[in-house]
C-alpha cells in the first residue's frame, strides 16, 4: 500500500453542493477508516463569507453524517477550516496564501498540497495562475496538486485550451481530472475481469463478440442542477466523459503492466481508434436524442424537462442520447457498439453487456439460447458480474434453459466497497493517477464527441420526446435494428431471469 504523506487540501468552491455531498462525507469516511495521514487539515475556499464553525456545522448538517458517533465528528471537524475569497478569486490570494502557510506550519504539513477545484469551470485556469503567482505550484519544498472537476471543456477546442491554459502553470504529472466512474470499484473491476482471467480475455474480440451495449439510466431528473445542465446535456455530461472511459476499458489492449501511464496509454489509443462520425447520413442513422416529457409515475405528476428550475422552457437540449459506432481496430471490425444514456428512465441502473455470438454450428433444433449468451458487467446499483449461458433442462431430449453464473459484490459481507470520491480522493492524496484522465484522452474523447454535437445543433436533427419514467423515445429501437434489442434491465441483478425453458 502506498503511503499518505502528511498534507493539506485546499478545496475551492467549498460552500457548494459538491463539497457538502461529495467530498466531505468522503473525506469523514477515510478518516473514519484510519486512511488519512496523521496531520492532515482541509482548508475550505469559496467567496461567501463562513468562520471555520460555521463551515463544518454547514458541511455536517448537509454530509448527513451527524447520526454518527459524536467523538468522531467533533475529531474530523476539528481538521476542517475555512477562508472566504471575498468578491472575487483573483484577488485576495496572499492572504489566503498566509493561511496556508500557517495551517502548513501548525499542522506539519510538510508543504505537501492539493489543490481541489470545486468551482464553476470558467474559473480553473483563474484558480491556478493566481495559485502560481503566490508560487503555490512550486514543488521545491513538498509536492503540489491540482484536482479538475468536470466538465473538462465544453468541446475539443475548449478542453485544449483549458489544458493549455493549466500547464501554463501546473506540468500534466501534478493535474488529475476527475472522472468519479474511474473511482466506481465496478469500473476498475473491468480491467480485472478482463486480463486477470484467461477466460474472457480469449473471447474478447470480433471473433466472439457480435455487439456491445451500454445502459446509463437516471431515474431522476436534473434536479436542482437545471442551469448546468440546460447547457450541457446527455452527451457532454456523461457520454463524452464517464461513458467513453467505460467504452475505452473494453476496447483497449491489454497494457503491459498495470502502472499509470501503461494503462492510460492504452485507454488513449482505444479513444483514438473510434471511427469518426462525420458524414450527415451516418449520424442521423446512429445518433438519437431524446427530451423526457411530464408524465404520471406511481400516481403523482412528473414534471417535463422544460418544466424545471433554470431551464429554457423552449430547451432542446438532450436528456436521452444513444449512439451506434464502429471501432477501426484489428480486435474490433465489424463490432457495433450501442452506448445510451439518460435521465428520467424507468430505473437508476449502469450496465455493460458483452453479446457474444452464437456458436458456429447448431446442434440442437431451437438454437436461439445461443443468441443469448451474455456477459453483464453491472456497474451500479447490485454491483456484480453475470454470466448467462445455456444449460440442459434435465429429463428427456434437450431442452435448453438459461442459466446465470453470478458474482455479487454484496455478497464480500462487510468488507466497504469505497465510494468513488474516496478512492480518488486517496489516490490523488497518495499520488496515483491511474484512475484520473490524462490529457490526451479527454482531447481524444472529445474529438469523437464534437461532430455528433455539430450534428446536433443542425435543424435537420430531431429531438424526440419521451415520457419521464420510459426507457426513452421508441425512435431509439431502430438504432438498435436487426436481431439486436437494448436490453432494458431491473434495478436488481440478481433478480434478473435465471432461466426460461425453450423446446429443442
Ligand atoms: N454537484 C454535483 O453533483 C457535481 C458537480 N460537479 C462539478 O463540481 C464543481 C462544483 O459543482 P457544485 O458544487 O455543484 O457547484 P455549486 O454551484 O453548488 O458550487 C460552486 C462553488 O463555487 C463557488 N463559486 C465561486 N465563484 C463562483 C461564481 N462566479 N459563480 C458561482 N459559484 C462560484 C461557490 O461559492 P461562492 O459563491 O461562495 O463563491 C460554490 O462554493 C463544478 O465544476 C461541477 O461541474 C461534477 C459532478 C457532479
Ligand atoms: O457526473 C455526473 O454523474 C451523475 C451520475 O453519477 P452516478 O455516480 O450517480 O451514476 C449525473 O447524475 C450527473 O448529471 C453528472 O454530471
Amino acid at each position: 500500500m502506498p503511503k499518505t504523506e502528511n498534507q493539506l487540501l485546499v478545496i475551492f468552491g467549498a460552500s457548494g453542493d459538491l463539497t457538502a455531498r461529495k467530498l466531505v462525507p468522503a473525506l469523514y469516511k477515510l478518516y473514519k477508516d484510519d486512511h488519512l495521514p496523521e496531520h492532515f487539515v482541509v482548508l475550505g475556499v469559496a467567496r461567501s463569507f463562513m468562520t471555520d464553525e460555521q463551515f463544518r456545522n454547514r458541511v455536517a448538517l448537509e454530509s448527513k453524517y451527524l447520526d454518527d458517533s459524536e467523538a468522531f465528528i467533533e475529531a474530523f471537524s476539528e481538521k476542517l477550516f475555512y477562508e472566504d475569497l471575498h468578491k472575487k478569486y483573483d484577488v485576495s490570494y496572499r492572504e489566503l496564501n498566509e493561511r496556508i502557510q500557517n495551517l502548513n506550519t501548525v499542522y506539519q504539513c510538510n508543504n505537501n498540497f492539493i489543490f481541489y477545484l470545486s468551482t464553476p469551470p470558467s474559473l480553473f485556469e483563474a484558480i491556478a495562475k493566481n495559485l502560481t503567482a503566490e508560487g503555490l505550484n512550486d514543488e521545491r519544498l513538498g509536492w503540489k496538486r491540482l484536482i479538475v472537476e468536470k466538465p473538462f471543456g465544453y468541446s475539443l477546442d475548449t478542453a485544449k485550451a483549458l489544458n493549455e491554459g493549466l500547464h501554463r502553470y501546473f506540468k500534466e504529472s501534478q493535474i488529475y481530472r476527475i472522472d468519479h466512474y474511474l473511482g466506481k470499484e465496478t469500473v476498475q473491476n473491468i480491467l480485472v475481469t478482463r486480463f486477470a482471467n484467461s477466460v474472457f480475455e480469449p473471447l474478447w474480440n470480433r471473433d466472439y463478440i457480435d455487439h456491445i451495449e451500454i445502459t446509463n439510466a437516471e431515474s431522476g431528473g436534473v434536479e436542482s442542477r437545471g442551469g448546468y445542465y440546460d447547457k450541457s446535456g446527455a452527451l457532454r455530461d456523461m457520454f463524452q466523459s464517464h461513458l467513453l472511459q467505460l467504452v475505452a476499458l473494453i476496447v483497449m489492449e491489454p497494457p503491459l503492466s498495470a502502472d499509470p501511464e501503461e494503462i492510460r496509454n492504452e485507454k488513449l489509443k482505444a479513444l483514438k481508434s473510434l471511427r469518426m462520425m462525420t458524414d450527415p447520413e451516418v449520424l442521423e442513422r446512429d445518433t438519437i436524442r431524446g427530451q423526457y416529457l411530464s408524465s404520471m409515475i406511481d400516481g403523482e405528476r412528473v414534471n417535463g424537462y422544460r418544466e424545471e428550475e433554470d431551464v429554457d422552457p423552449d430547451s432542446i437540449t438532450e436528456t436521452y442520447a444513444a449512439v451506434k459506432f464502429f471501432v477501426d481496430n484489428w480486435r474490433w471490425a465489424d463490432v457495433p457498439f450501442y452506448v445510451r444514456t439518460a435521465k428520467r428512465m424507468p430505473t437508476k441502473v449502469t450496465e455493460v453487456v458483452i453479446h457474444f455470438k452464437s456458436p458456429h454450428h447448431q446442434i440442437f433444433k431451437n438454437s436461439n439460447i445461443n443468441k443469448d449468451n451474455k456477459l453483464i458487467i453491472r456497474i451500479q446499483p447490485d454491483e456484480g458480474i453475470l454470466l448467462k449461458f445455456g444449460v440442459k433442462v434435465p429429463g428427456q431430449g434437450f431442452k435448453v434453459e438459461r442459466g446465470n453464473l453470478d458474482f455479487y459484490y454484496s455478497g464480500l459481507g462487510d468488507s466497504h466497497i469505497m465510494e468513488a470520491y474516496e478512492r480518488l480522493l486517496l489516490d490523488a492524496m497518495q499520488g496515483d493517477a491511474t484512475l484520473y484522465a490524462r490529457a490526451d484522452e479527454v482531447e481524444a474523447a472529445w474529438r469523437f464527441t464534437d461532430p455528433i454535437l455539430n450534428y446536433w445543433k443542425s435543424p435537420k436533427a430531431k429531438v424526440y420526446g419521451y415520457s419521464a419514467g420510459v426507457w426513452g423515445p421508441e425512435h431509439a429501437n431502430e438504432l438498435i435494428e436487426g436481431t439486436h434489442e437494448w436490453r432494458n434491465p431491473g434495478r436488481n441483478l440478481a433478480d434478473d431471469p435465471g432461466y426460461c425453458v425453450i423446446d429443442c
